[in-house]
């Protein structure tokens, strides 16, 4: 039986390099950067205010007590101004006034009188003041013609502020993956609002995979449930190929029961089988394959086999064909030993916190058996196992959920 890295490089072998295309920065959350990201302008772009107070000229050091005439008042918004080498009040934000050089705050002044408007006239020092006080300068954030994100980034919020701030309105993205679901099961109730007939249960792999990929940025084409025949499943496999599926994931069929159709229907299409059957747990009747274009994973239909392969098969392959290097793993101390079966990799529903002693800790949750979908509502991260573990050993985690990882400290590929 193949073993897990060896799956996975078998999968990163036959993933496809997807397309770069223009997306609106406003839609661009949860996409990846196809290209490098080269600001075109200075960050701020004009020296300006960090304080509500008053511009001066320096000249070395102004001492605490001098007494200056106040000459204008720039706020945010207000362009160049000429200051002809006197005290302007300022605002945060404004841009200094030229000749002057730094910023006294408004609450360290004394003001002594004011023009007829109200304005501020004269002011006096509390406190000495040297040059560059409370500036903040012209290109201090990012300088122009900077690289500020690396092709591979996935773009969160805080990208999304640094974009906006550079005023790119459009970012070069990888296209989003097209998937198509098939659930497997005629025992499988797809409609929640639906009561239950006798036998039923409610589908939770198909409404978790599109929660999944929508998290992962892909585009779910459809998410179909089918009965237990095969002719049913070809069909919707040929559906999915049509409409471009760049991912077919399937739930269920794939072991080895009378009704585990899969592998045969996948083979009557044509498919070419990568692995079926990896040295895993829980997962291990999963499938992989190659269908023109597109690469299919037939996933066991225990909720946490699906769990599991779309997390550690399914979303690897998404970073490969968006150009990401691999995922970093994290580490913890494991405060409940551990015995795994032997030869198998273990991925185990865990919850992961700091200890009093600074470093992260690991608490396998103590049901993991594959059907149980409690205890996944309950862990914040796995723990990965193949060998026996004690308490206090350090032990293999991963976030979750895969983008979101607080463990993946890597940089994309090319970075
Ligand atoms: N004789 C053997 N039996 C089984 C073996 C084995 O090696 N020999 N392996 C077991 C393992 S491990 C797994 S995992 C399962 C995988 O079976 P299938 O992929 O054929 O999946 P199903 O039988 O269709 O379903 C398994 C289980 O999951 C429930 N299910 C299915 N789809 C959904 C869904 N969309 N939402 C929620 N739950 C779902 C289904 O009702 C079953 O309870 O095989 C073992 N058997
Ligand atoms: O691989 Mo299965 O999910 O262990 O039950």
């Amino acid at each position: 039986m193949i073993g897990y890295n060896d799956a996975l490089l078998a999968l990163l072998r036959h993933a496809p390099r997807l397309e770069a295309v223009r997306c609106a920065t406003a839609d661009a959350l949860g996409k990846v950067l196809a290209a490098d990201v080269v600001s075109s302008m200075d960050l701020p772009s004009f020296d300006h205010s960090a304080m509500d107070g008053y511009a001066l000229h320096a000249h070395g050091t102004l001492a605490a007590g001098s007494e200056h005439a106040v000459h204008g008042s720039q706020a945010a918004g207000d362009a160049w101004r000429a200051s002809k080498g006197m005290a302007w009040e300022i605002m945060t934000g404004a841009r200094m006034p030229d000749g002057l050089d730094t910023v006294v705050p408004v609450e360290r002044t004394e003001l002594l009188a004011r023009h007829d408007d109200g304005s501020p006239a004269r002011i006096r020092l509390l406190d000495a003041l040297g040059p560059k006080a409370n500036v903040r300068y012209a290109g201090s954030d990012v300088a122009k013609g900077a690289v500020v994100m690396r092709a591979g980034t996935r773009i969160e919020p805080n990208h999304v502020m640094l974009l906006a701030a550079l005023g790119m309105a459009q970012v070069e993205v990888i296209r989003a993956p097209r998937v198509a679901i098939i659930c497997t099961g005629k025992e499988l109730q797809a409609d929640l609002a639906q009561p239950l007939a006798d036998g039923q249960i409610y589908g939770s792999n198909g409404p978790y995979l599109v929660a999944a990929f929508a998290s992962l940025g892909a585009h779910v084409c459809s998410c179909e449930t089918v009965d237990d025949s095969s002719r049913t499943f070809v069909a919707t496999v040929e559906r999915a190929q049509r409409a471009g599926a760049d991912l077919i994931v399937s739930t269920g069929a794939v072991s080895m029961g009378r009704y585990d159709f899969v592998p045969d229907a996948l083979s009557e299409l044509g498919a070419r089988v990568l692995f079926h059957k990896v040295a895993i747990r829980p997962g291990k009747p999963q499938l992989a394959a190659v269908l023109g274009d597109a690469v299919v994973f037939a996933l066991p239909g225990t909720p946490m086999a699906v769990a599991v392969g779309l997390r550690f098969f399914i979303a690897p392959v998404l970073r490969a064909m968006r150009g990401q290097g691999p995922e970093a793993m994290g580490r913890a101390v494991l405060d409940t030993p551990q015995l795994p079966k032997a030869g198998l990799l273990h991925f185990l529903r865990a919850t992961v916190m700091p200890g009093d002693d600074g470093r992260l800790h690991a608490q396998v949750l103590a049901q993991q058996q594959p059907f149980r979908i409690q205890p996944f509502a309950q862990a914040n991260a796995w723990v990965l196992l193949s060998d026996d573990a004690v308490q206090g050993a350090w032990v293999t985690i991963a976030g979750l959920q895969p983008e979101t990882s607080p463990f993946d400290r890597t940089y994309p590929s090319g970075a």
